[in-house]
């Protein structure tokens, strides 16, 4: 049978406030979440944006205890597959793999070719495809086995989405349940989906799948609840001045308190864990929200974590992923190729000798500008809102 390793991504958080600065670099230098037209103003836009960004980040991550519950959550539920993966019989090392801290899927690929893991499933603990997160992992994974002759012969498979997973859609619809029927009026309570956001120009201009798989898991969820409630679907967590995927959450809430709204149960769709977004984003500012808009009774839906409904999901996916045929890391990159995804397609044009004039005075223009940043504290990524 060979050894058989499962290898989690997932995102990462700061372990603690000193941790918020250089995990907001990473997550900033990545081309996945800022899509730069030249690859060379990633970093100095990244360190940029950090460090603009750091404080009130810090801020949040206080008022959650000082730091991110995600590795912690993410090695339990490690642990919970391992033990139900044993119980169904089939032996297999769990590694965590995270995406901009700690423990970095780097490590884990490290650990994963000592061990001498002969078939590895590769799981995202995100539901939903998007470039901006199994995405950016798969590429960087794709990167680490270019680069390392040591992992060729892995035997290895990918699993791309799985939000119409059935376990995973009742544990869901059960823990809504749960909530609904400790409100006065269950039938009236209104469900509200609450996705993180990603820019609409993912969606529209480079193909990202994420809204309409996104959308496709609410209908599902709310076929597997099977009650008659009202709901709506809005997205969370905007970053930086440009579109993002629409209703927006803060701007939805208060929609539902004009209209007399009184019973509130969100739900956080894209992410399994507790974490910044569901603790403070949710529990704290949009409950505000809520209250000023006159929804008194705002509940909401706990992450699924470790529910074993959910970690027998995870199960089933792996053990079907080792029986079925291996999906390759250049198919699930690829698959998103036919679109225009930055950086390497546009930057082969970039190399033309008007362009590189060009880069050069974009180059003085783009320095120009963190210097006045650095020196006035304003400056013109601030003006344009990025900051
Ligand atoms: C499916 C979930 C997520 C998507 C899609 C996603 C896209 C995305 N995120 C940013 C910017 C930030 N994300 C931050 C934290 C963060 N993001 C997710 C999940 C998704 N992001 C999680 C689970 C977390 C929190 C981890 C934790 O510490 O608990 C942050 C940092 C926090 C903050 O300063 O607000 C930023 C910034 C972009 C730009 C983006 C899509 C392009
Ligand atoms: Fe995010
Ligand atoms: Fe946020």
């Amino acid at each position: 049978m060979g050894r058989v390793g499962v290898l989690l991504l997932n995102l990462g958080g700061p372990d603690k406030l000193d941790d918020v600065g250089p995990f907001l670099f990473n997550l900033f230098s990545d081309p996945e979440i800022i899509r730069l037209p030249f690859p060379w103003l990633q970093k100095p836009l990244a360190w940029l944006i950090s460090s603009r960004r750091k404080k009130e980040s810090q801020e949040n991550y206080k008022q959650i205890g000082g730091g991110s519950p995600l590795r912690r959550i993410t090695e339990a539920q490690g642990e919970a597959l391992k033990a139900q993966l044993e119980a169904l019989g089939e032996q297999a090392k769990i590694y965590v793999g995270m995406r901009y801290w700690y423990p970095y899927t780097e490590e884990a690929i490290a650990r994963i070719a000592q061990d001498g893991i002969e078939r590895l499933v590769i799981l995202p603990l995100y539901p939903q495809f998007s470039i901006s997160t199994s995405g950016s992992s798969f590429r960087l994974l794709a990167k680490l086995w270019r680069e390392n002759p040591k992992l060729q012969p892995i035997e290895y498979t990918v699993i791309p989405s799985w939000y119409k997973k059935p376990g995973y859609l009742q544990a869901m619809a059960e823990l809504i349940a749960q909530e609904i029927d400790q409100c006065s009026n269950p039938d009236e309570a209104h469900i509200f989906f609450s996705a993180h956001g990603v820019p609409k120009s993912y969606v529209e201009e480079a193909g990202d799948p994420y809204q309409q798989e996104i959308e496709e898991c609410t209908h599902l969820i709310l076929q597997t609840l099977n009650r008659p409630n009202p709901y709506t679907l809005a997205y969370q967590s905007r970053v930086g001045p440009v579109e993002w995927l629409q209703p927006y959450t803060e701007e939805a809430i208060p929609e539902l308190g004009a209209k007399g709204v009184k019973d509130l149960v969100v739900v956080p769709i894209s992410f399994v864990s507790e974490h910044i977004e569901t603790l403070q984003e949710i529990d704290i500012e949009y409950r505000e929200v809520a209250e000023e808009a006159g929804i008194h009774n705002f509940r909401r839906v706990p992450a699924l974590n470790t529910h074993p409904i959910f970690i027998r999901a995870l199960a089933d996916l792996v053990i079907e992923a080792l029986k079925a045929p291996s999906l390759k890391l250049s198919q699930v990159t690829q698959m998103k190729k036919k679109v225009r995804i930055y950086p390497p397609e546009r930057w082969e044009w970039g190399m033309t000798s008007s362009a590189e004039v060009w880069n050069g005075r974009i180059a003085m223009l783009g320095f120009l500008a963190l210097i006045i940043e650095l020196i006035t504290g304003r400056g013109l990524l601030h003006m344009v809102g990025l900051l």
